[in-house]
């Protein structure tokens, strides 16, 4: 049900996030939009770093049910519906429990003022103060997306962070996201040494 190829890309992300140490247990979770009303998205409990394509991803529609019944998508599988009902273009989102995200993300509100890398989200200069929005943990997942929905209705971040938890990251494809991913996981370690040198 879900292609080969979309559920190898999500895999072959799991590989990349594992080897920098951002899914540690079966933290995490990745998805890829499939169509207007379905999208392909990591199977609960299992590692990402270590994820058989044709059995670990599975399809699920925007309400979060599966196509099979007796397949359990991802925990957190709301979060991941919600950006993609919310906006079109997004093709993929990766979510990761770093331990810089983690540590930075019970600090309080975080913001990214003059790193060049901040281009890496669209911007054309490093002269920029920019939130990375913080919610606090819930493991009641409707509950934290009905928290995060006005903020994303009112204008997209640059991803988010739930704190003592991890990071959101999308992008328009698996690659797009990753590279996205890449750049918030750099953003957040520089802020989070740039505190301790304080
Ligand atoms: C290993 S605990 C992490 C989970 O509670 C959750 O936050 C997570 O990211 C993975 O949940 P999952 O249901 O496998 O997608
Ligand atoms: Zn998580």
């Amino acid at each position: 049900m879900v292609p080969a190829d979309v559920a190898e890309a999500l895999a072959e992300a799991g590989r990349r996030m594992d080897s920098h140490g951002w899914v540690p247990g079966s933290a995490g979770n990745l998805s890829a939009r499939l169509d207007d009303k379905h999208i392909a998205i990591t199977r609960s409990g299992v590692h990402k770093g270590r994820m058989v394509p044709h059995t670990d991803i599975i399809a699920v529609d925007f309400e979060g049910q599966p196509l099979v019944d007796d397949q359990k998508p991802s925990a957190e599988t709301l979060l991941h519906c919600q950006l993609y009902r919310l906006f079109p273009p997004v093709g993929a989102v990766l979510h990761g429990h770093s331990i810089a995200a983690t540590v930075l993300s019970l600090e309080g509100p975080i913001t990214f003022s003059n790193y060049e890398l901040l281009k890496a989200f669209g911007f054309t200069t490093h002269e920029l103060d920019i939130p990375l929005p913080v919610y606090n943990n819930d493991q009641d997942i409707a509950r934290l997306a009905q928290l995060i929905e006005p903020d994303l209705q009112a204008a997209p971040p640059i991803g988010y962070v739930i704190a003592g938890h991890g990071v959101y990251a999308w992008g328009t494809n698996v690659e797009h996201a990753y590279w996205r991913l890449e750049a918030l996981e750099f953003l957040i370690s520089c802020e989070l040494e740039r505190r301790q040198m304080k």
